[in-house]
């Protein structure tokens, strides 16, 4: 699409000019000292183009974002038995919430949640240490952007851990029911680890063009899981916030509590976009408006 370049330079103006930007995740101290009006939006398109605009060379913490990693990664482990530990239900709740799951019996919702993305590094521990399964994530990632330069953030891990309790009460309620498998230290050392994977806009959307089935890149999963990945992205990638996303986005999308939002049209483009600002549920909040900018004036929105 040749107008794209002055699409995305006019997006990113007007998010320059919009009156609010959110807050910077609070819980995680290392994040909530970002400047959270930053913006910086990546296209990566069905013949090979790359379009961009903003503070595209600026790398941040994909966070929930590597939840669809690594429920890609899971999927090729452990295949459709994933299933049984996980549901494939939208929550309702927040991203952290507990409540569903002493209801459920430690079964989380989906996997796109706090507690269901636990269960779902769990399944990458089986058979090796957090140091390999970390490893095998880097390289699926890289090797999805085609760019070995991607790296994990080993501060804002450590950050994260020292005010993870949410995250361990989690793990080990569900421990309690039977539904992880290694210790949650374990679990929840190596999540945290890949939620501090760090990426700029262009290495994020070029890491999710196998799921928008683009000709000519890696393709790291079957056609018929990463058109499940995709309905998960629809109706659980933004949490609480997932029906306002598709209502005003269309797009499949998954969030990051970074700030970073990856979208992904199918069969024509990958799309990331980035401002650290958050919206009440937790999701970027000038990346949902450029998303749903993005949306209405391409017409690539899913729903026609
Ligand atoms: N919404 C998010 O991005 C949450 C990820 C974050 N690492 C956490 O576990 O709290």
């Amino acid at each position: 699409m040749t107008m794209l370049g002055p699409i995305l330079a006019q997006i990113a103006e007007e998010m320059a000019a919009l009156p609010e930007s959110g807050v910077s995740a609070d819980y995680i101290l290392e994040l909530a000292r970002i400047d959270p009006d930053q913006f910086a939006i990546a296209v990566v398109t069905a013949d090979g183009q790359t379009f961009t605009a903003g503070l595209s060379d600026t790398a941040f913490t994909i966070q929930s974002v590597s939840k669809v990693f690594a429920l890609a990664l899971s999927l090729g482990h452990v295949g459709d038995a994933l299933w049984q530990r996980v549901g494939v239900e939208p929550s309702g709740q927040r991203f952290d919430s507990i409540l569903q799951l002493e209801q459920e019996r430690g079964r989380p919702r989906n996997p796109f949640i706090n507690a269901g993305a636990i269960v779902v590094t769990d399944t990458l521990l089986d058979g090796c240490v957090p140091r390999e399964a970390l490893g095998g994530m880097l390289r699926f990632v890289r090797e999805a952007a085609e760019d070995d330069s991607i790296l994990i953030d080993p501060a804002v891990a450590k950050s994260e851990i020292a005010t993870g309790a949410r995250n361990f009460a989690l793990a080990h309620y569900m421990k309690s029911h039977g539904n992880l498998v290694h210790a949650p230290e374990l679990v929840l050392g190596t999540y945290f680890h890949q939620c501090a994977i760090e990426m700029n806009v262009v290495q994020l959307a070029r890491a999710g063009r196998f799921l928008a089935s683009l000709p000519d890149v890696p393709q790291l999963v079957s056609p018929e899981r990463v058109r499940r990945i995709n309905a998960l992205m629809v109706t659980c990638g933004h949490y609480d916030g997932s029906g306002d996303f598709a209502f005003r986005v269309g797009l499949p999308g998954k969030s990051g509590v970074g700030g970073g939002i990856l979208a992904i049209a199918p069969g024509r483009a990958s799309i990331a976009v980035w401002s650290p600002g958050l919206n009440v549920y937790g999701n970027s909040l000038r990346g949902t408006v450029a998303l749903e900018r993005l949306a209405a004036l391409t017409g690539w929105s899913v729903f026609g």
